[in-house]
Order: C-alpha cells, then sequence, then structure tokens
C-alpha cells in the first residue's frame, strides 16, 4: 500500500471518534428539530381547536372545550401585548421583553429587524425578532418558547373614524411542570435583565409634540423625535458656584429619590423654573440637566396641542427619566384661563410671523392638571421645566412650590461669571485686560450670550493674540452699552473706539478726583 494512502487510512480511523462524534450530533439536532416542529404543529393545532369551539359553541362551551384540551396538551402560553389599558400607554413589560430578546433571541432567530438606534456607537446596528418568528431560551433547566405576533386589524375598505392599528404581542409558552419556576423567577428575570438592556441600548433623545396630532386617532403619534445631542454639561455654565453646586446636588438627590418619594406619598417628579432675561443660559442649562441625569427630553409646545384631553395623552405618551420643557410659558398659554382675545392673537401671530397654530384650547387648569394633578403619577421619574423672561407675569397658582419646587434666576454677567467663561472659551485664568473688564462688567448689564459671542474666535486664522483681541473686543461692547445708555440708548453717535477713547478720559477723570 503507498505511503500516502497508508497515512490516509490512519488519520480516518483516527478521526473516527469525531466523525462519529458529529454524526450522534447532528442525529440529536434532527430529533431535536423534529420535537421542535412537533410541538409546533401541536401549537397550531391548539389554536385552531380553541377558535373552533369558541367560536361554534360559544364562550361557556369553549372553556370546557379548553379544559379537555388542556388534559391532553401540556403548555401552558403568556402574552404581552405591546398596548394595555385602552391602548393609552405602551407596556411596559412588552418593552423589557423585547429588549431582552433582541438580546439573547437575535442570535437563534431567523428573521431579524434592525434599528440603528445606536449609530453613535460601535454596535451600529440592534437587531430585533421580526415579526412572527419563534426563539427558544433556557432558564434553570426549563425550556420556553417565545414568539412574536401581530394581529393585523381588520379596516373597513371606507370609514369616517380612524382604522384601529395592528396589535403586536409576545407569547411564551413553557410546560406546565414549570409554571412556578416562571411565574417566580423567570419572569422577573425577563423583566429586569429587559429594562437593563433596554436602558443601555437606549439613546436619547429630544421629542417635540406632533401639531397634527388627534387624541383619537390611534395611528398618530403625540411625539416626534430626534436624537439628543446638545454638549452642554455644568462645567461649561456660567454662573455662581455656590448656586450650581447646589441645583446639581438637588438633581443628582431627585433622580436617587425612588424610595423617598414612595415614603412620603408623592409622585416621583419635580419642577423648575428658569427665568431671567433672554441669553441667560436657560435653555443652556435644560440641556446640562438633561446630560447631567442621562434623560430624554420632550419639548412642548402648548400653541400646538388642541385641547385639554390631547394633553393628557400627550403626557401618557411620555417615558421616565425625562425632563418636559416648556419654553417661555407667558407665552405659550392664556394665565387668566380664558381664551385670548382675537386682536391680541393676531398682534402676537404677526410678531411670531403668523405661522402659530392658533387652535389651542388648553387652559391654565388643563395646564394645572398636567403638572401635578392624578395623572401626572403616571410614569415617574420627571422633571417638569418651564421657562420665562417675565417671572413677575406668571400666575401665582402656575409656579407655587409643589408644582415648580424649585425658582432659578438666570442673571446677567458679573465678573465672576466672566472668569467661567474666560475660563471655558479662551482658556485664561486671568489676563492684564481683567481688571479692566471687571470694572465695566459690574456696572452693566450684559448677558452671558452677549459676553460668549464676544469671546468667540472670528477668523480662522485667529490664533496668537486672539485671546486679546476678543477680550478687547467685549471691552468695545461694553463701552458702547455705556454710552448708550447714557445717551438714551438709540440717539447714540459714537463709534466703539471713540467711547474707549471717552472711557480712558473719564478714568484719568476719576483718578484725578480721587487723588485731590
Ligand atoms: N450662563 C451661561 N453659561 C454659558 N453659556 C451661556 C450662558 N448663558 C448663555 N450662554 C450662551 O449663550 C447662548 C444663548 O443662551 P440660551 O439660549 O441658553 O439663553 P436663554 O436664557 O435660553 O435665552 P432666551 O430667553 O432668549 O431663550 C448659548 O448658546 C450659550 O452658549
Ligand atoms: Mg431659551
Amino acid at each position: 500500500m503507498p505511503e500516502s494512502l497508508n497515512s490516509a487510512l490512519q488519520r480516518a480511523e483516527s478521526e473516527k471518534p469525531v466523525t462519529e462524534g458529529l454524526e450522534r450530533e447532528m442525529r440529536m439536532e434532527e430529533k431535536w428539530a423534529g420535537w421542535g416542529s412537533a410541538l409546533a404543529s401541536a401549537m397550531f393545532l391548539w389554536a385552531v381547536v380553541r377558535q373552533y369551539f369558541s367560536t361554534i359553541f360559544g364562550d361557556s362551551l369553549g372553556a370546557y372545550a379548553a379544559k379537555l384540551v388542556a388534559l391532553v396538551y401540556p403548555y401552558i402560553e403568556i402574552t404581552f401585548f405591546e398596548y394595555t389599558g385602552e391602548r393609552l400607554k405602551r407596556s411596559e413589560a412588552y418593552a423589557a421583553v423585547e429588549s431582552y430578546l433582541a438580546a439573547s433571541g437575535s442570535t437563534h432567530a431567523r428573521r431579524l429587524k434592525a434599528d440603528n438606534d445606536r449609530e453613535d456607537s460601535g454596535s451600529a446596528l440592534v437587531l430585533s425578532m421580526d415579526d412572527h418568528e419563534e426563539v427558544t431560551d433556557t432558564f434553570s433547566g426549563a425550556k420556553l418558547y417565545w414568539s412574536s405576533q401581530i394581529i393585523h386589524s381588520k379596516s373597513p375598505s371606507f370609514s369616517f373614524y380612524p382604522s384601529q392599528p395592528d396589535r403586536r404581542y409576545y407569547r411564551l409558552s413553557f410546560h406546565r411542570r414549570h409554571r412556578d419556576l416562571i411565574a417566580k423567577s423567570y419572569l422577573r428575570h425577563v423583566l429586569d435583565e429587559g429594562k437593563i438592556i433596554g436602558l443601555k441600548n437606549r439613546r436619547r433623545r429630544l421629542y417635540t409634540n406632533n401639531s397634527t396630532y388627534d387624541s383619537y386617532d390611534y395611528r398618530k403619534r403625540g411625539w416626534s423625535h430626534v436624537p439628543f445631542e446638545h454638549p452642554a454639561n455644568f462645567d461649561t455654565i456660567a454662573m455662581d458656584a455656590e448656586k450650581k453646586r447646589e441645583i446639581m446636588e438637588d438633581l443628582i438627590a431627585f433622580s436617587r429619590g425612588k424610595e423617598f418619594y414612595l415614603r412620603i406619598g408623592k409622585p416621583w417628579k419635580r419642577g423648575y423654573l428658569l427665568h431671567g432675561p433672554p441669553g441667560t443660559g436657560k435653555s443652556t442649562m435644560i440641556a446640562a440637566m438633561a446630560n447631567l441625569l442621562d434623560y430624554d427630553v420632550y419639548d412642548l409646545e402648548l400653541t400646538a396641542v388642541k385641547n385639554n384631553s390631547a394633553l393628557r395623552k400627550l403626557l401618557l405618551e411620555i417615558s421616565s427619566k425625562s425632563i418636559i420643557v416648556i419654553e417661555d410659558i407667558d407665552c405659550s398659554i392664556d394665565l387668566s384661563g380664558k381664551r385670548k382675545k382675537e386682536s391680541q392673537k393676531s398682534e402676537e401671530e404677526k410678531k411670531l410671523g403668523g405661522e402659530e397654530n392658533t387652535d389651542s384650547k388648553v387652559t391654565l387648569s388643563g395646564l394645572l392638571n398636567f403638572i401635578d394633578g392624578l395623572w401626572s403619577a403616571c410614569g415617574g421619574e420627571r422633571l417638569v421645566v418651564f421657562t420665562t423672561n417675565f417671572v413677575e407675569k406668571l400666575d401665582p397658582a402656575l409656579i407655587r412650590r409643589g408644582r415648580m419646587d424649585r425658582h432659578i434666576e438666570l442673571s446677567y454677567c458679573d465678573f465672576q461669571v466672566f472668569r467661567v467663561l474666560a475660563r471655558n472659551y479662551l482658556g485664561i485664568e486671568n489676563h492684564t485686560l481683567f481688571d479692566e473688564i471687571r470694572c465695566l462688567i459690574e456696572e452693566r448689564n450684559i448677558t452671558p450670550a452677549d459676553v460668549a459671542e464676544n469671546l468667540m474666535p472670528k477668523k480662522i486664522t485667529e490664533v496668537a493674540g486672539s485671546v486679546e483681541v476678543c477680550l478687547r473686543s467685549l471691552i468695545q461692547d461694553l463701552l458702547a452699552s455705556k454710552l448708550k445708555s447714557a445717551k438714551g440708548g438709540d440717539e447714540m453717535m459714537e463709534t466703539p473706539a471713540a467711547a474707549e477713547e471717552n472711557y480712558g478720559d473719564d478714568k484719568e477723570k476719576e483718578s484725578a478726583s480721587s487723588s485731590t
């Protein structure tokens, strides 16, 4: 026998146990596949039989039939519908199962749905089971069968009423001998794991309410969203350091306060009123709050909400771990509780470019209910933030403690605030021009937004010496505003350069008078 053939035979002999093992495994797989398809057929038959009995004999006879079949069909089924409670709110259990199966089931399922909700991360696509797909799971030795199902709505070809949407659900099947294990441990395990996976996969979002939202039309969603990508944080917010620390501590205490709120019998939510002149950082602070707590932001445009009932339904669609924002609250609603007068409305529309939706019938009492009525407790872990430029215009009922728990004033720049901005924008702690700026800034009302604008580099080439250029630009701005107010606003004739000269003269006069 040639040498090569000999060695090939020897190799085959030595690999025999391996191939035998493989064959055994394949036989086992075939056996399992057989069992799997037998089980699937049994489930299908059971569904047909159940349907048949209940349509032919009605509910009571159907129930007897179910008992009869249960004698020979040992499997128990649990369903998790996407919408429960008259479809007002997406079921949290459904969402948790979805996340759990997306993580554990997607490795076994053959038909998957892909979602790029986490396109910012390395794992670009999140995969989940497609409709009518089945996967198995094991838990403490028990085998469980999950399937994703959909009931298509039977919509008439023509109807005045909006058609019902399709109903999605997950079905869990298991042998009845595992009933206790499933009820006591497995379901908790799925919900807890699913919640953790859901939070990990979640990409924070910025929501806005749809102006076409009709609370009676199930097909329309109340909110649309984009990824939340605002980079603001508390390090970059320029404000009194002590006040900033207090706000941060308050926010963190709130986010960790689940047990506390439960103990004192209050819904887990907190209201903030941010007030101050335009450009003092109210919107920036909301973004920083969301980034600090890792919350979603729901930017509620009240003028686009049709009525109180639509407002309530919007509230129910808001997830927990979120900030509900109503900007410029004084402009959004008639705070006297009555509808705005037509003349007043059209004037405001002109100012706003005529695009405002004036159909809103949201009333003050509707808004108060939204903030702290019975319905507001659905969901939990929410901040409600109002902003306004005119705190004195607001109805006391709206901003009383308990509704707006913290009132935060964001104000004009003082020297401390300027120093934070200089550190952020220019990377400097000190400069020879700081003394001059200190004198000017203390006596002028300049917003952080105006200071920030001056500290921005204006040219790409402006690198060397840009610090001085920026600081001088700020000084000119401060001098110009000083002159403007001295000369009664619009009558200002001098250029900022002339103002700087005058300022120099003023300083000389000041020092001369102080030395005498
Ligand atoms: N306190 C601040 N700290 C850091 N940056 C600020 C601060 N205030 C304003 N800014 C800067 O000014 C810009 C405008 O600020 P922002 O939009 O937050 O003001 P606002 O108070 O919401 O104004 P408005 O009342 O007009 O809505 C922001 O882009 C931000 O960079
Ligand atoms: Mg703003």
